[in-house]
């Protein structure tokens, strides 16, 4: 056990300013600051200082006042304290005029320390155990008293016998160490810490003290002290105040007996003289302590740590504690120069100031309740109609009931809603019992905006309930769909048109540009002109919408990217005479039409339409127009007209090179321009896409009769979440990407959708169709594997097999693009850190790096890098965020992996 001398542990404490008065004292004056008692007392002669007819030095003219009675000294003969006992005085005396006051602070919670310095024989042992004696008396009667208090004590001693801190109560403890706590000071450790019963139990502690002590003989005292003793005595008074609030007032009181001062002559034998060196080394210090803390000074250094005494005391002496000091003096003449020096300690000691403080413990569950009461009286004046209640109070109390009702209010609204909610709901499954599926199919259609997510439960239920039960209903969403589709067909044919207008129309891609968007636009008509007649039921109507109309659209809408993104690398190409020969093997006169009119030939080599290299044309053209945007489209016009052999024109004017220049930069704006409306347009197709799925999927659960299943789930996950809708957001992604793991999906897919939905609240839509699809299917793969075998066949073998067979293909596709979309340096990087081993060739390590892609869901980082490489691979972090809708990187094989994915479940439907 750990005890500090008289410090409180300050984490248990709470402190107020120091009272004066003693515990008899009803007032409880403050004064922060306090002087160090002291006091003086002279010991009659001994009979060894009789014997040897020692004269009387000293005389006590007053209570306050010692005068030397030897004139001849020369020296300071009158000393003033704050009281000086003569050789007459009894201990009782001592005690009261110079120890009581200071002492019996203990009881109300202040640290108070006595002590007695004094010469060796001066009588310091004699005083200290008068003054402890009448300190238990005065405790005891104290506590007997004070009825309204409980009261603790504790009993602990040490003393410093050469430098040694030995426990009294535990003589084989050896030498204790001494801690510096930032709170509690200067502790003991191990001390033992005894719990006084009753006083005779404080007296045998005492007593027991008393006899470990180090004594010795010395050549003035038969027993002198050979130790400076320390008893303490901690005191912990409980009670409870006026407002009936548990406290607890904790201090220590600290008697302290100090070996005396002595000269070496003093000593009789060698043990003595370094018990002497040690005491008087020790008391230097303390002298040293007291010294410079008369001097005002708290803030400079002081010794304190000098010696284990004055680290001990270190609190007592301008710290948290009232402290009194006696300072005992032998009267006899031969010992005037060592009472000199204690005068001196004496008046260095009046100076020294302390801080001492009330310490006070309030018990946390003491506290706990006692606020708990406040808040009670405190609720009671709130709801008290007295006018001493505040305008404040009554204001905020009246605050609270309005908002009480408002809430009360939407309660009540919120209950209706419910009510009026379910009843529709039943008469909602009524009628699917009595029409069958289709108009549960009706009652789902819920993408009439893009903001589903954000649509409270009760108003989605009566949102549905409120949907036309009619088949009509579904089909007039489907148009709608339809119509969006049309129009996106018109428009993509409108831009390949005006492309073509402004190009060499006998070539053979704008041919087939136009052919192509021509197709498209007649077969959507036919299909909607098809549809407009039909009235067919609503599962073929639905069966009808597994995707191939925009499957069909996105592809042709890929054929016209796939055209301008060759048109575009054909220019590239031109320009490296390897590759132009290249392109003239495999693809014969693939379309150089933008490029031509503009971009001359500088190798000089060339496989191009002579048609196309006009540079005289251009040159024709350059004095008509002043801008090149102009210019590029009148040089196309001009270059219609424009003779073979004008290819032949010398290409060494600068000046024909600088509108070459010009018409190049034109046609590239213009095709980017063109590019971007395509993937424009090609994103808004991604976006019916997934209103389709939307509708499918409903769709599904309606026709599995799987009312509140999955959807349900997904509502589940947005309303018993109260998270923001950015954490729902990353829940959703998280379930989202394990799900593509389980169902073996597109990695080009997860990309595509890992990139592009970043939880803005447009997203909402696609991540709830997204997860509503996996979900789904990942429930149907569960159920159809735990089913038997022989009830499935093997379908879902067939499912799992085609995707991963799918997944396969597009990881052999993706490997395939390693080289020439990562540059080599790039690709040594990842392979480092994607762990590729350097054996196995080049094509492996591309293969295997590609294969290690999204293959750890459960791993953020991995999960990002993954989409990044692949975005890389298929190009679309090149032309930024909008273009990732756009559909042109799937490899068409590769689309099998989830929209064919997703055909096949809706075959297993029988959709
Ligand atoms: N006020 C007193 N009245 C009568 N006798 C006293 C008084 N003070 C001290 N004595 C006696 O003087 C002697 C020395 O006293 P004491 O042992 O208390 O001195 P001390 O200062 O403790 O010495 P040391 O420092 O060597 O321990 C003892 O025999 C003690 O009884």
């Amino acid at each position: 056990m750990s005890v500090s001398a008289p410090v409180t542990p300050a984490t248990k404490l709470r402190t107020t300013p120091t009272p004066t008065t003693t515990p008899s004292s009803s007032s409880s004056s403050i004064t922060p600051k306090e002087k160090i008692l002291v006091t003086v007392r002279l010991r009659p002669l001994t009979p060894r200082e009789l014997s040897k007819y020692d004269l009387l030095a000293w005389d006590c003219p007053d209570h306050n006042t010692l005068a030397s009675t030897n004139l001849n000294l020369n020296l300071n003969s009158s000393y003033t304290f704050d009281r000086v006992f003569p050789p007459s005085s009894s201990n009782n005396n001592v005690y009261e005029q110079g120890a009581r006051d200071v002492a019996l602070s203990a009881l109300k919670g202040i640290n108070a320390t006595i002590f007695a310095y004094g010469q060796t024989s001066s009588g310091k042992t004699y005083t200290m155990k008068g003054i402890t004696l009448n300190c238990i008396n005065d405790i005891y009667a104290h506590i007997n008293n004070a009825t309204s208090s409980s009261f603790v004590l504790k009993f602990s001693a040490i003393e410093i016998y050469n430098e040694t801190v030995l426990d009294l109560l535990n003589p084989h403890s050896g030498s204790l160490r001494l801690l510096d706590d930032p709170h509690k000071g200067t502790l003991v450790d191990k001390l033992t810490e005894e719990v006084v019963k009753n006083i005779h139990h404080l007296t045998c502690l005492i007593a027991t003290c008393e006899d470990q002590r180090q004594v010795g003989e010395t050549s003035l005292n038969d027993r002198s002290s050979r130790s400076h003793q320390i008893i303490k005595l901690t005191i912990e008074s409980s009670f409870h105040d006026e407002s009936g609030c548990a406290k607890s007032l904790l201090a220590s009181l600290s008697l302290v007996d100090l070996a005396g001062s002595e000269r070496a002559a003093q000593t009789n034998a060698t043990a003595r003289f370094i018990e002497g060196s040690h005491i008087n080394r020790s008391l230097l210090t303390l002298t040293n302590v007291i010294r410079k803390l008369s001097g005002g000074k708290k803030t400079g250094h002081i010794p304190y740590r000098d010696s284990k005494l004055t680290r001990i005391l270190q609190s007592s002496l301008g710290g948290n504690a009232r402290t009194a000091i006696i300072c005992t003096m032998s009267p006899a003449l031969s010992h005037v120069e060592q009472s000199r020096n204690t005068l001196a300690f004496a008046t260095s000691a009046k100076e020294v100031t302390n801080t001492a403080r009330v310490n006070m413990v309030v018990a946390d569950k003491q506290l706990v309740k006692h606020l708990q009461k406040e808040v009670s009286r405190l609720k009671a004046e709130l709801l008290s109609p007295e006018p001493s209640s505040s305008e404040c109070l009554k204001s905020l109390l009246l605050e609270k009931e309005q908002k009480i009702q408002q809430m009360e209010r939407e309660m009540d609204e919120l209950k209706r809603e419910r009510d009026l909610a379910q009843s529709q709901l039943e008469v909602v499954r009524k009628l699917q019992d009595d029409d069958g599926p289709s108009r549960q199919i009706a009652k789902r259609l819920s993408f009439g905006g893009e903001n589903v997510s954000v649509v409270s439960r009760s108003e989605k239920k009566i949102h549905r309930s409120r949907q036309s039960i009619e088949p009509c209903m579904l089909r007039h969403e489907i148009r709608k769909i339809e119509m969006m589709q049309r129009r996106l067909g018109e428009e993509a044919n409108r831009t390949i048109e005006i492309l073509s207008s402004h190009t060499l129309g006998s070539n053979d891609s704008i041919v087939r540009l136009v052919s192509d968007i021509k197709s498209m636009n007649a077969s959507l008509k036919d299909d909607i002109s098809v549809r407009e007649e039909d009235s067919s039921s609503l599962k073929e109507e639905i069966a009808r919408l597994k995707c191939e109309e925009i499957a069909s659209l996105e592809e042709k809408l890929e054929c016209v990217q796939k055209s301008l993104d060759k048109l575009v690398s054909g220019e590239e190409d031109s320009r490296s005479p390897l590759k132009n020969k290249k392109r003239s093997n495999n693809s014969g006169s693939m379309p150089t039409f933008i490029r031509s009119p503009c971009l001359p030939n500088v190798h000089g080599i060339e496989n191009r339409n002579p048609e196309t290299h006009d540079s005289a044309a251009a040159v024709t053209f350059n004095q008509n127009q002043s801008t090149p945007y102009k210019t590029a489209d009148e040089g196309i016009s001009l270059k219609k007209n424009t003779p073979k052999s004008a290819s032949k024109q010398p290409q060494s004017s600068v000046s024909v090179k600088k509108i070459q220049m010009m018409f190049k930069t034109a046609a590239e704006d213009n095709i980017q321009s063109i590019k971007a409306y395509v993937t424009d347009l090609k994103e808004r197709v991604a976006k019916l896409q997934y209103q389709k799925q939307l509708l499918v999927c409903q769709v599904l659960e309606l026709e599995e009769g799987n009312d509140g299943g999955s959807d349900d789930k997904t509502e589940d996950l947005e309303e018993q979440s109260p998270l923001p809708r950015h954490l729902v957001f990353e829940d959703h992604k998280k379930q989202i990407i394990m799900l593509w793991h389980l169902c073996h999906v597109s990695i080009i897919h997860r990309t595509q959708f890992y990139m592009l939905f970043r939880g803005e609240p447009a997203d909402d839509m696609y991540v709830q169709v997204e997860l509503r699809r996996l979900t789904w299917l990942e429930q149907k793969l569960s159920d159809l594997g735990n089913a038997s075998p022989a009830l499935l066949g093997d379908e879902p073998a067939g499912y799992v097999t085609s995707s991963i067979k799918a997944l396969k293909q597009e990881r052999e596709y993706l490997a395939k693009r390693v080289s020439t979309r990562i540059s080599a340096e790039e690709r040594e990087m990842l392979y480092r850190r994607w762990e590729i081993p350097v054996e196995g060739g080049k094509q492996r390590r591309r293969l295997q790096l590609v294969n290690r892609l999204w293959t750890d869901p459960l791993n953020p980082t991995h999960v990002k890098e993954s989409a990044e490489i692949v975005a890389k691979l298929v190009g679309f972090c090149e032309t930024g965020s909008a273009e990732m809708f756009a559909l042109n990187f799937v490899n068409p094989s590769d689309k099998k992996s989830w929209m064919g994915g997703w055909n096949v479940i809706s075959n297993l439907l029988h959709l």
